[in-house]
């Protein structure tokens, strides 16, 4: 086997051609290069988080404090990084996160980010606020045949945003299973928008300006209690209905069994940063629980995310699957959320700077460097699986 990761040998080959990586293969530069090609009303509403930002930048700081200590002659040839999770098999621990609005970072939107993950071979959560529908998304989820037509479907799941409306979540539901995607992500920390001034500042929010309610406005429960089909006549209506059905902030533990209920596949709560909120999310039959703060976007002055992963995992044991987000930039990253618990991890604002910057080639750009970084930090620290990782192959320095 080569000692390089795969992409790592692609981009010195091409190299020798003279030939460059199209954008920088450090993520943590994109940021400031997405600033530079979009409105500043979209970099704010992709870059802001909730109030002063403190928790968004104690995000980043967690990571900083944990140190990866490198242990060698270990026998690193052949690394696998391939996991299974919530049934479905991955080539290695790292997922798209749901993102909605992306229309708003590139006019190809979740369709390219779809096509980047099954060229990847990675999974993509969709967004209920995407601006793009169900169906259309899945449509795009496929790689390249052979021939340059279709070839295989790419693995999907798909995150709701439960709405007031019962029956509107249950056709939500219906129309992402019947579009192949099989894991259902719920997210409990967005049951209204937080404050971002960023936005508020700017007066910027994407749905007013309609984008990011492509599935509501295409849904048959959603036009009947407009009154039909979404027209300029009623446009305005549909944006007020929209508005007040989107978060539902009367939900209680109770109702998850109405979820479990309408959805035979696995579900994971997305949100969860308490350990007793692990627990009750076992106790209510889900199967995983992502650790999240919504990249600091909800409530400022939060818990950093990797601060609340240890408790977490310790709560819920081998009895749900523990994913993580909020705050991953690097391979590195990637490898202190596996050693403290993750079963793999969800990627944020890193894929969707690679989307603004360059669509669907720009999304494949930033899932190659993740991967191929995790691989060579993973063997380069004495480890060959994900599995081999643990709290003890980290320090915390004072
Ligand atoms: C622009 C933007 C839109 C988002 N939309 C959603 C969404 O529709 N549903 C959801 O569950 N999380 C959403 N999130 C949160 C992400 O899933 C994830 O928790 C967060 O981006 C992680 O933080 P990081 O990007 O700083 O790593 C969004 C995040 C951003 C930046
Ligand atoms: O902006 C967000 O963080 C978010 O989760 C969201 C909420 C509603 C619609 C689109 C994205």
């Amino acid at each position: 086997m080569s000692p390089l990761a795969d992409f790592q040998n692609e981009i010195y080959l091409n190299g020798l051609g003279d030939e460059r990586p199209g954008l920088p293969t450090d993520l943590t530069r994109l940021e400031g290069l997405a600033e530079r090609r979009l409105s500043a009303g979209a970099f704010g509403y992709i870059a802001g988080s909730a109030g002063s930002e403190a928790t968004a930048r104690a995000n980043r700081a967690a990571f900083d404090r944990l140190r990866i200590v490198p242990r060698m002659l270990r026998d690193v040839a052949v690394r696998d990084l391939a996991v299974e999770v919530l049934g479905t098999p991955m080539p290695a621990p790292v997922l798209l996160g749901p993102v909605g609005v992306q229309s708003i970072f590139h006019p190809d939107g979740e369709p390219a980010t779809a096509r980047a993950a099954a060229a990847c071979g990675l999974t993509m959560v969709l967004s209920t606020a995407a601006s793009y529908t169900i169906e259309e998304v899945a449509a795009a989820n496929v790689t390249a045949g052979a021939d340059g037509g279709e070839g295989g479907q790419g693995a999907r799941w798909y995150q709701l945003y439960w709405p007031k409306d019962r029956e509107l979540a249950v056709s939500f539901l219906g129309r992402a299973r019947d579009a192949g995607y099989t894991t259902l992500v719920v997210t409990l920390d967005t049951v209204t928008l937080a404050w971002r001034p960023r936005d508020l500042d700017q007066a910027y929010l994407p749905f007013l300006r309609g984008i990011g309610v492509a599935n509501y406005f295409s849904d048959p429960v959603f036009q009947k209690a407009v009154g039909g089909p979404v027209t300029d006549a009623n446009r305005g209506a549909a944006l007020m209905h929209w508005a007040a059905n989107f978060g539902n902030p009367g939900l209680t533990w109770d109702d998850l069994a109405f979820l479990r209920e309408h959805w035979d596949g696995p579900i994971a709560l997305k949100g969860i940063q308490h350990p007793d909120d692990a627990r009750r999310a076992v106790d209510a039959g889900m199967d995983g629980v992502i650790v999240s703060n919504h990249g600091g976007r909800q409530v400022d002055g939060a818990i950093a995310s990797l601060d609340a992963l240890p408790g977490v995992a310790e709560a819920v044991g081998d009895q749900a699957t523990v994913l993580f987000d909020s705050g991953i930039r690097t391979g590195a990253d990637v490898v202190k959320a596996l050693a403290l618990g993750a079963k793999a991890v969800l990627l944020g604002r890193p894929y969707c700077y690679g989307l603004a910057l360059g669509g669907e080639a720009g999304v494949r750009h930033v899932l190659r460097c993740i991967q191929a970084e995790l691989e060579l930090t993973l063997a380069l620290s004495g480890h060959t699986r994900p599995g081999d990782l643990s709290p003890e192959v980290l320090a915390r320095p004072q």
